[in-house]
């Protein structure tokens, strides 16, 4: 398949457990050259196994906040203690190289973009057909603890309410039966 001839960056969001990390994976092994994640940067302490500059860029909190004001970051959040940002430079670094960025990022990050635009992707959500299938997707996943699954319940439902309202989402699309959705994504990605 011919590249994208729209090159500009996907930001894809929906809430926790919809399935972005699933569509995201299928979009990148279908298509191996032509999309590119970005480096965060993060003040989390590096896990066994990762590298600077390839999992994360790891900086004490006192360079990120120096990066914020500096207004090197496109949109950048706080999870816990630790802060998390996805710089202009990871996003052109990854587009100098020819490849389509493909951004997964939170509803507050997304307000950040729409509110403060230094970058003009396409905004894609993903729905779940149902909250109780959401429901069953985070338990089925078996990675959270059941008050972790009730947290991310409570904020899909603002995800939700959110995106019924937003301007400017370029494409929704419910995550029903994967396969299915998929097509949806790469139709609207490669149309
Ligand atoms: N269409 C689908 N039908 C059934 N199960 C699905 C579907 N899409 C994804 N899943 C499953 O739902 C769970 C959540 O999916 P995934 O991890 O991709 O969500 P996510 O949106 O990336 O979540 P997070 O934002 O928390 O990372 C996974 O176990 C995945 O296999």
């Amino acid at each position: 398949m011919p590249a994208p001839k729209d090159t500009r960056p996907i930001v894809i969001s929906g809430p926790s457990g919809v399935g972005k990390g699933s569509l995201i994976e299928k979009l990148f092994s279908k298509h191996p050259d032509t999309f590119a994640f970005t480096v965060s940067h993060t003040t989390r302490k590096p896990r066994a196994g990762e590298t600077d500059g390839t999992s994360y860029f790891f900086v004490e909190h006192s360079e990120f906040d120096k990066l914020v004001s500096e207004n090197a970051f496109v949109e950048h959040a706080q999870f816990g203690s630790n802060k998390y940002g996805t710089s202009h430079r990871t996003i052109g670094d990854q587009m100098a190289k020819g490849r389509v960025v493909v951004l997964d990022i939170e509803m507050n990050g997304v307000k950040q973009i729409k509110e403060n635009p230094s970058i003009h992707p396409r905004f894609v959500f993903i729905q779940p057909p149902s909250v109780e299938i959401l429901e069953q997707r985070l338990r089925g996943r078996g990675t959270e603890s059941d008050e972790d699954v009730r947290k991310r319940l409570a904020q899909a439902t603002s995800e939700l309410e959110y995106a019924n309202t937003q301007r400017g989402v370029d494409k929704i699309i419910v995550n029903d039966d994967l396969e299915v959705a998929y097509k949806e994504l790469e139709d609207y990605i490669f149309q």
